[in-house]
């Protein structure tokens, strides 16, 4: 399970501390009435816990409008009185914690708990409702915990709080309200129509919606039950509900027709020891990403009546039940701008460009749109404050802009006009945009890598040529380049017979490239240039490359499992343009690499066992740089001159080395050209070696040669 971040705002004085409690009692005073709160709740536990620890160290100072101990911060009000006091729930971060808990209340019942009831925590907002023989009468907040506030002309929305209940009986019935993620989407979708401003998060939708009166349109929430007690006229079933385990009481309140958290991934279980409970905390706590509904943590309760009857009560918490809070997997923070994507099929999908915020461990510094219908029906702006939500695996998402945290400053999103990769029409009939070009446009895109400067270096064939060769036809991947005809060329528009000339020269190199170059041409996801270059020198030809399995492609530096499972899966769909560039007479193989032993030999054997093959196998103690990292800063000369630097790291890799860019402790050599500026001044100062291009030009003088254009 993942650490619980509960660290505390530092409060270093009085005067901190007054505002402290000042900024929590708005936040709390807004997130209750409406939901629209400046602070994500992860800001407003931190600030609450920071409170609570300036108090423990400064008892005399602890000031009225303080949060700590009451139920919502002492924050909500209301005028209708509960029967018993609804109330919140302490917490606990970790199974270390959990187990404290229920060693302090074991000693304070003087038993063991032998039936514990794991529950999700809902992420909505407690209400009760009352029934009277068996018709609903009332909906009541839990405000300040002896009084609500009387939300009835909300319920005919809630999803699961029905009119009648399957018994006549007299009851009040509590849980949770909260807006499901589908509820959420159409909420918003409901409210931006009617020109309002779209919810933050599905809390503060279930919050605000509660509470609205008058709306011009129907948004949904769900109910969820999760306890129930007798009115003071409820009969027989006061005895009853007194008695029965908690487990029963969840069962006997379905069996009214209530809505409850059985059918759910996360329903209540029974457990009976603290180990169990903790699995089951886990389970949840995994699945939480993949629920329809949000949850902040799990609910643990003591089942048995007379536990919780022995356990009783604190004026803030009851001391029979506990959460067990997961981490906060909403932040709020800027949407900086968003980038426009086209995916294989032509498809341009946004995507927001998010100032990075740390969400559950990680970083956070993009997140999905989907379309840009999605993002005006949200009215997303840049420079918006945004709720991002990230759990799990799932790919962070933007719930909704804070629409009250805006400055004025924020400005609309703009749409391409044209497509953002090949520059052709856009089709915006459906939601989901779409190049004109369709699969040609990442064709163009693809090919125009293929000859690149640091891939196939066609000197000649930029995006317009490209587009050009797409859209007559003539080629339908870049393997077929090498197959381009004179005629061909001539008959297009533009093309000359010296840029024809030229160009066929300038493919025909191309075909001597290094197979580092071809490999890297094909464009397989994760395989850059360097990493390229790594999987050239060591497999040495195409054939064993393309030999390779998951295991073998792990040899090389640098590739994890994952990434080798990619690779491999990846070059399998590549298999025919690689039978179509052999074809063609294109080199397939790395000058310089010797490549490593058969499969199912002695040696292979040996190489898979240890690390030494790695790289360079075989020749690595022989070549010059064997062992040495080397970077590359300044203006190269004399038999340098030309190299790009991409060209100066084959070279070095070619001679054993290999390159870096940047230098550290670990540097073994610089080359230093002229204008080198910070990195010459950080290897003087570190005594790493320096080289200038013609000292360096000499050690590798012999691998200069080869690979180049030959
Ligand atoms: N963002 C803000 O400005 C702001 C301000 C105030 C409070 N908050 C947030 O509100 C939370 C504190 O609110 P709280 O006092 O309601 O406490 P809580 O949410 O931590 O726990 C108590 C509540 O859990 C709910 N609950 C869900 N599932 C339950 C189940 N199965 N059984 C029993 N109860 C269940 C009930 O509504 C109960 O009242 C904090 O997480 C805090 O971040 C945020
Ligand atoms: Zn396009």
């Amino acid at each position: 399970m993942v650490a619980m971040t509960n660290s505390a705002a530092v409060l270093a004085d009085t005067a901190a501390y007054a505002a402290a409690v000042e900024q929590a009692s708005v936040a709390a005073a807004a997130y209750y009435a409406t939901g629209e709160s400046a602070l994500d709740d992860d800001a407003y536990d931190r600030l609450a816990r920071g409170i609570a620890a300036y108090e423990a160290d400064h008892p005399e100072e602890v000031l009225a409008a303080s949060p700590t101990g009451k139920v919502a911060g002492g924050a909500a009000v209301g005028d209708v009185p509960h029967t018993v006091p609804m109330l919140s729930l302490d917490n606990v971060f970790s199974a270390e914690q959990f187990a404290t808990w229920t060693a302090s209340l074991e000693r304070r019942i003087g038993r063991p708990v032998t039936a514990w009831s794991v529950e999700p925590k809902l992420d909505g907002l407690a209400v009760a409702a009352r029934y009277r023989d068996g018709r609903f009468e009332r909906l009541i907040t839990r405000g300040d915990g002896t009084a609500g506030e009387d939300v009835s002309h909300a319920a005919g929305a809630v999803v699961g709080l029905p009119e009648r209940l399957a018994e006549p009986v007299t009851i009040e019935v509590r849980g949770e309200i909260l807006m499901t993620n589908d509820q959420f989407d159409q909420g918003n979708a409901i409210r931006t129509e009617h020109g309002g401003a779209p919810f933050a998060n599905p809390r503060n939708g279930a919050a605000g919606t509660l509470r609205a009166k008058d709306r011009a349109y129907r948004v949904e929430t769900t109910f969820f039950a999760y306890g129930a007690l007798p009115l003071p006229d409820s009969g027989e079933l006061v005895e009853t509900l007194a008695e029965l385990p908690h487990s029963e009481v969840l069962s006997y309140v379905a069996g009214l027709g209530v809505h409850t958290a059985a059918g759910t991934d996360v329903a209540p279980v029974l457990a009976a020891t603290v180990e169990e409970v903790q699995a089951r905390v886990d389970a949840i706590g995994s699945l939480r990403a993949t629920l329809p509904f949000g949850i902040d943590g799990i609910v643990i309760k003591a089942d048995l009546a007379a536990d919780q009857r022995e356990a009783g009560s604190g004026t803030r918490a009851p001391r029979w039940a506990i959460a067990y809070k997961l981490p906060a997997v909403e932040k709020i923070t800027r949407l900086l701008s968003v980038e426009w994507n086209v995916g294989r099929t032509g498809i341009i999908a946004p995507r927001a460009v998010l100032e990075p915020v740390v969400i559950d461990g990680s970083t956070v510094g993009y997140a999905t749109l989907h379309n840009p219908a999605d993002i005006t029906r949200r009215d997303l702006r840049l420079g918006d404050q945004v709720m991002v939500y990230k759990a799990g695996d799932i790919i962070p998402r933007i719930e909704a802009p804070v629409v009250h945290l805006r400055t004025g400053d924020e400005t609309p999103i703009d749409f391409p006009e044209s497509c953002p990769q090949c520059g052709s029409e856009i089709d915006t009939s459906e939601q989901r945009w779409r190049c004109t070009r369709g699969r040609n446009c990442r064709l163009v895109a693809s090919v125009s890598y293929a000859a690149g400067r640091d891939q196939l270096d066609i000197e000649g064939l930029g995006a317009t040529r490209v587009v050009q060769l797409v859209d007559a036809g003539l080629v339908a991947d870049f393997a077929d380049l090498f197959t381009l005809e004179r005629e061909q060329l001539l008959a297009l528009d533009r093309m000359g017979e010296t840029s024809t000339d030229n160009l066929l020269a300038a493919i025909d190199t191309a075909r001597t490239r290094p197979l580092s170059r071809v490999f890297c041409a094909l464009g397989v996801r994760g395989t850059g240039r360097s990493m390229s270059r790594r999987i050239a020198r060591y497999f040495a030809t195409m054939d064993r490359i393309v030999a390779a399995d998951v295991e073998t492609l792990q040899r090389v530096d640098g590739i994890g499992k994952e990434k080798a499972a990619a690779v491999v899966a990846e070059l399998v769909e590549l298999a025919p343009l690689i039978d179509k560039l052999v074809a063609a007479g294109v080199s397939m193989t790395e000058p310089g690499a010797t490549p490593p032993p058969e499969p199912g030999t002695e040696e292979e054997a040996a190489a898979g066992a240890g690390t030494e093959a790695v790289g360079d196998a075989g020749t690595g103690s022989t070549l010059p740089l064997a062992g040495m990292t080397v970077v590359v800063t300044g203006a190269m000369s004399g038999a340098l001159e030309k190299l790009s630097r991409n060209q100066m790291n084959e070279l070095i890799e070619r001679a054993g080395g290999k390159s870096s860019s940047s230098v550290s402790k670990r540097t073994s050599l610089l080359v230093a050209g002229d204008k080198a500026g910070s990195k010459r001044t950080k290897a003087e100062d570190l005594g790493v070696r320096i080289a200038v291009p013609e000292e360096f030009a000499e050690l590798v003088g012999a691998f200069l040669a080869v690979g180049e254009d030959a």
